[in-house]
């Protein structure tokens, strides 16, 4: 079965030929929205009892995933529509478009959206949690995907090996507009135990303003190129260039993120965008990482998996996570 992804935000190709579709379903987040669906085409034709043209798949095909911005949902619906996802990829042959064509949906704007999409697409949207959906999906990649879980850093990516009898307990960090921690204590069984609404909508949300970035994908190079310690206060700004050794400081330690803004006496302008973003994300990548370390403390976890399209496999995103995670082992 091969793995296919088709779409990044806002860009999609309307035309794929996608023979037919099934396992269509939504995770409506905060501020993406991601689908998944299933398509064969080793297809062959079929003549039912009634004799109806049918079509029956040889049982390969691809997953194809896409993702839309939450607050572009009419790309999404032109998407499914376009593509007839929830017709099974093809109108006439399937059941017609009544008012119960049900499509699996997760995250809170299957709530928020079950009117719009009942009214534009005709779906109905059959609501599962978000947190069973976060858990019964970890499970599932930790147990069925080899090299699935990896750490990483300092540059370096390590897969980690999932003994089945040994991954309960562990935490479950989701970042996405906002953090949930999860303890997780087998299949189905969890409990959410802690949280940050400093998020991934953080990053974006402050990064925007901050530097008037007009895509995430912009935010986060930016802050590839910057340099943190033009406007982050460092332990060595404050100690005269040395380190607080009593106390296990160093001197490049950050001491207070966006600190240097308070004497530098200049306006916002006057920073680079590149460091304002590289400042931001580490403020924000090190808050995630303490608490969750904090959390897997509190209730004697060995692990923590990160998830989330914040991480999304940005390589600094996870350096900095991690630099946090071990800042006190
Ligand atoms: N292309 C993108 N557009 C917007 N946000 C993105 C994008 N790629 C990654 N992100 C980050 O991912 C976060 C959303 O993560 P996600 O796991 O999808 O959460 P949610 O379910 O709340 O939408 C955003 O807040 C942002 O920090
Ligand atoms: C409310 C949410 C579960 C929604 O999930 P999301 O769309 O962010 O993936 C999440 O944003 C969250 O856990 N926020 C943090 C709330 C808190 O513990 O302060």
């Amino acid at each position: 079965m091969d793995i296919l992804e088709v779409g990044i935000p806002g860009k999609w190709e309307p035309n794929l030929p996608d023979g037919h579709i099934s396992h269509f379903a939504l995770d409506i987040g905060g501020s993406l929205i991601k689908l998944v669906y299933f398509s064969t085409n080793d297809e062959f034709d079929v003549v039912d009892k009634a004799g109806r043209l049918g079509k029956q798949s040889l049982g390969k095909g691809r997953f194809h995933f896409a993702n839309f911005e939450t607050s572009k949902i009419n790309d999404c619906l032109e998407f499914i529509q376009t593509k007839q996802l929830h017709l099974g990829g093809c109108q006439h042959l399937e059941a017609p478009p009544t008012d119960t064509t049900i499509i699996k949906a997760t995250g809170g704007g299957s709530y928020k959206y079950a009117d719009l999409f009942k009214e534009k697409l005709g779906i109905c949207l059959d609501k599962e949690d978000e947190m069973d959906c976060l858990v019964a999906g970890a499970n599932f990649l930790l147990k069925a995907v080899h090299q699935e879980a990896f750490t990483f850093m300092h540059g370096q990516k390590e897969f980690v090996n999932i003994d089945h009898n040994d991954l309960y307990p562990y935490l479950l960090v989701n970042i996405g507009s906002g953090v949930s921690m999860l303890k997780v204590d087998g299949e189905g069984k969890f409990e959410r135990v802690s949280g940050t609404n400093v998020g991934g909508g953080t990053f974006w949300g402050l990064g925007r303003l901050l530097t008037n970035c007009k895509s995430f994908d912009e935010l986060l190079e930016l802050s590839h190129k910057g340099n943190n310690r033009m406007i982050d206060m460092l332990v060595g700004d404050i100690y005269g260039g040395m380190d607080h050794s009593k106390v296990g400081l160093s001197s490049t330690t950050i001491a207070s993120s966006f600190g240097k803004a308070v004497s530098d006496n200049k306006e916002l302008a006057d920073y680079r965008p590149e460091d304002i973003s590289r400042s931001l994300l580490r403020m924000i990548s090190n808050n995630i990482g303490q608490i969750s370390y904090l959390n897997a403390l509190r209730f004697g976890l060995k692990r923590i998996f990160f998830g989330g399209f914040f991480i999304g496999g940005h390589t600094y995103t996870m350096d900095t996570i991690s630099v946090a995670v071990h800042f006190w082992r």
